[in-house]
């Protein structure tokens, strides 16, 4: 008994330096579809970006929602398309794509926060121009291939989010993007998330995924890369799959725009948020902008 509460209390007071560390912070959460399945661990990822909130941290969370809009195209006969781990999107699936991700999944997940007080306010990467982008080829081999109304941001506003975070609030931003001719653009939710971060000067960008990190030999699960610069990660781009090229494109890009870290969590970790920002250890895969002269402890390197 005796031995629980000394372990309680050295779990809190753990927490007192990353506190010191970033109170008043940005801190940008990519929620990513596949990590948001779960009824239980969407509670947690709920009640952890309230305790951001009231630990003086300035949350923004960015949200995805792959799965539920493959599972739409589906239920109406359309099928879905990835290159490059991006989503081939015509203009009929664009529709479906605006629907799900502003009308339902960000919905659920204001909802959620919500459930904590008066604090997450939703919106669109269209909304008062946060997220402006314009067509975005991907290329394969070498060769560029039209992906339909994929976006690629060129300019992000952030002004709406910042007012928001001055007043108290969460911001819950969906990937959907303006263009200046008035088409509406779908953008992988990583990436928006990373432009965001780097727009507002954010102190970390986290992902949260379904995976326990960046795998270093993919499809082999059995070592997840700790911590790795952006030369290292810029080097391994060419060779990742799927939706890991996204993901640590955006990682990279963020870091790389000023950043100090970028980390991809497990999200069915149940609070792997917390365990993130308030744990001496951190979790998932770090990227750093540059490597430190000596091994250190994680709050150096992180400095
Ligand atoms: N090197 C790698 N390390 C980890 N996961 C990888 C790697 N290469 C490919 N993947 C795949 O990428 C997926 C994560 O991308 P994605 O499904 O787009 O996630 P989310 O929906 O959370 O954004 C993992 O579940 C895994 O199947
Ligand atoms: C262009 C593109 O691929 N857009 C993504 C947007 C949602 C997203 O990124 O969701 P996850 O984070 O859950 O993968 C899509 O249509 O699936």
């Amino acid at each position: 008994m005796t031995c629980d509460i000394h372990a309680k209390a050295a779990t809190l007071i753990e927490a007192l330096p990353w506190l010191a560390r970033f109170h008043g912070a940005t801190v940008v959460i990519k929620y990513g579809g596949n990590a948001m399945t779960d009824d239980s661990l969407k509670e947690a990822f709920a009640e952890d970006v309230v305790f951001l909130k009231y630990a003086g941290l300035k949350p923004v969370v960015v949200h995805g929602g792959g799965p539920q809009i493959s599972a739409h195209l589906d239920r109406l006969g359309i099928e879905s398309t990835f290159t490059a781990g991006l989503r081939v999107t015509t203009p009929e699936a664009m529709q479906v794509v605006r629907m799900v991700l502003v009308g339902q999944v960000n919905r659920d997940v204001v909802g959620l926060i919500n459930r904590h007080g008066p604090f997450a306010v939703g919106l669109s990467g269209e909304d008062a121009h946060l997220f402006t982008a314009v067509r975005k080829h991907a290329v394969v081999d070498g060769v560029q291939v039209d992906i339909g109304q994929v976006g690629e941001i060129v300019q992000v506003q952030p002004g709406a989010v910042r007012a928001l975070l001055d007043d108290g609030r969460i911001p819950v931003v969906s990937s959907v993007a303006r263009g200046e001719d008035g088409t509406v653009y779908n953008v992988n939710a990583d990436t928006a998330a990373a432009e965001l971060a780097v727009a507002l000067g954010a102190q970390k960008l986290i992902v949260l995924t379904d995976v326990e990190g960046l795998y270093a030999d993919w499809p082999a699960t059995d070592k997840v890369i700790d911590r790795l610069t952006a030369d290292e990660l810029e080097a391994m781009l060419p060779n990742l799959s799927s939706g890991m090229v996204p993901k640590m494109g955006a990682c990279l890009a963020a870091v790389r725009g000023g950043v100090p870290s970028a980390h991809v969590l497990d999200g069915r970790v149940k609070h792997a948020l917390l365990l993130e920002i308030f744990t001496d250890e951190g979790v998932g895969t770090m990227v750093v902008p540059t490597a430190p002269d000596h091994e250190h402890d994680r709050e150096e390197v992180e400095a």
